[in-house]
């Protein structure tokens, strides 16, 4: 299994270009099972997940192409197959993002339940229920969704939770659905407005997106479009917290800075100098003290659980007692104790970690359990004396394009063994 080896204590400076987005990057691949013809989506990053994705719609019969220009085109005229098989779902969650677009052009979907991940147990209830609120007749047997219905019909859906994939999966549904769909109580998240911006330039009929309330009026069919996708939110903030962690100055180029503003807040309040313009953004960290934060994740605009594990890290070589609260996913700490393996000073008590920060933190061998964890991990290793050994790298791979050529570049000792 690939490792990376870090050797700590280098202050990282220099420029870094930001990849298009994981998160908004998916639910688009999914979004061009609902075109009646090609389709362009244009700055995809390179990752597992794009792949893994890109390999499920290819599955389905529809001819998919990724170009060394990181352009995924697609051709989903006609499809084979409306099925998403447990060994691909089983890698990567958000292959819950077919389900909507099959039924709602298609009438039919069969796709493996994803099931729990280190994070959480992650249920899909509020997908389920708010298509079965459209006409859809959904069954869970043998670890499959099996979905099925005439046309979708427009529905009044109050979702009981506030969930990014849910609310996307549902627009996507209610894009071909026969009349009007209100979404309340929808996901505000950034990426969900990338794509109902992309079904709009589809034709689609979508208002307040970016909103808790989002209306659709159901069109009968959709054209392929040429889309751009949105910068990555959360590879941004983690190259600032790099910056942050080992004292140095680091610029996000191809950035969204004001998708991150709750982050960036709370740099400023770690004591770091932000500086930004429309598409960068900055850290400069050189003289200054790192200082501890407190945490408390929410959903968008609030501050991302997918940024906690790096504040973590940072908290832990502070200055002061910083108090980390993860709301929205019930396991989501599993970080704290590798990096109380390095020497931080961490106590848990259920989904709230007190970190008291440390001069300094030692290398050391330590295993990541999910994609952020492995970030953060990173981050402490960056700033660690000696060196450290982060193993199952298979889950940075999902969500960072070539991190350590990236941090290669801004001056950091990282190899991949
Ligand atoms: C591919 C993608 O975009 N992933 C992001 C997405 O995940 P994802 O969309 O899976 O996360 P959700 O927003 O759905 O989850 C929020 C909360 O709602 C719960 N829930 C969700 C759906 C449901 O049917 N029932 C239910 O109870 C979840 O268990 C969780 O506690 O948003 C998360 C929260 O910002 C991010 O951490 C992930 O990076
Ligand atoms: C939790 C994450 O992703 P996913 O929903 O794809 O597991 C993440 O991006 O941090």
């Amino acid at each position: 299994m690939q490792k990376f080896q870090i050797e700590g204590g280098v202050a990282l400076e220099g420029d870094v270009v930001i990849s298009g987005a994981k998160n908004a990057v998916l639910p688009l691949q999914a979004a061009t099972l609902l075109a009646n013809g090609p389709m362009i989506i244009r700055n995809v990053p390179r990752l597992k997940d794009v792949k893994t994705m890109g390999a499920l719609i290819e599955g389905m019969g529809v001819t998919v192409n990724i170009d060394d220009d990181n352009n995924f085109s697609t051709d989903a005229e006609t499809i084979s197959s409306q099925t998403a098989p447990y060994d691909l779902v089983r890698t990567m969650r958000a292959s819950i993002l077919v389900l909507g677009p099959l039924l709602a052009r298609y009438g039919k979907a069969e796709v493996s339940l994803p099931g729990g991940c280190a994070i959480g147990s992650r249920p899909v209830d509020i997908h389920l229920s708010g298509l079965e609120a459209m006409g859809a007749q959904i069954t869970v047997e043998e670890g499959y969704i099996r979905a099925e219905c005439e046309r979708l019909q427009g529905a009044n859906i109050s979702m009981e939770k506030i969930t990014v994939t849910g609310t996307e999966n549902l627009l996507m549904a209610a894009v071909l659905a026969e009349g009007t769909t209100v979404l309340n109580n929808a996901a505000l998240e950034p990426e969900v407005v990338d794509l109902a911006n992309c079904l709009i330039a589809m034709g689609a009929k979508i208002q307040g997106a970016g909103t808790n309330t989002i209306t659709v009026e159901g069109v009968e069919s959709l054209k392929g479009v040429d889309y751009s996708v949105l910068p990555d939110r959360i590879e941004t903030g983690t190259y600032l917290a790099a910056a942050a962690i080992t004292g140095g100055r680091v610029r996000c180029l191809n950035a969204a800075p004001d998708t991150l503003t709750a982050a960036l807040n709370k740099f400023r309040d770690a004591g770091a100098k932000i500086t930004e313009g429309d598409d960068w953004v900055e850290l400069d960290m050189r003289g200054r003290k790192l200082k501890a934060v407190d945490i408390h994740t929410e959903a968008h605009p609030g501050f991302p659980t997918d940024m906690q594990a790096q504040f973590m890290a940072m908290n832990a070589v502070s200055t002061g007692i910083g108090v980390v609260v993860e709301n929205i996913f019930e396991n989501r700490m599993m970080h704290v104790a590798e990096l109380m393996r390095m020497g931080a000073n961490i106590r848990l008590e259920g989904n709230t970690a007190i970190v008291a920060g440390m001069p300094s933190l030692k290398g050391a061998p330590v295993m990541a359990t999910d994609l952020r964890a492995s970030a953060c991990l990173i981050l402490a290793g960056l700033a660690a004396d000696g060196v450290t050994l982060v193993d199952r790298i298979y889950h940075t791979d999902r969500g960072y394009e070539r991190i350590e050529d990236k941090l290669t570049a801004i001056g950091a000792r990282i190899s991949r063994n």
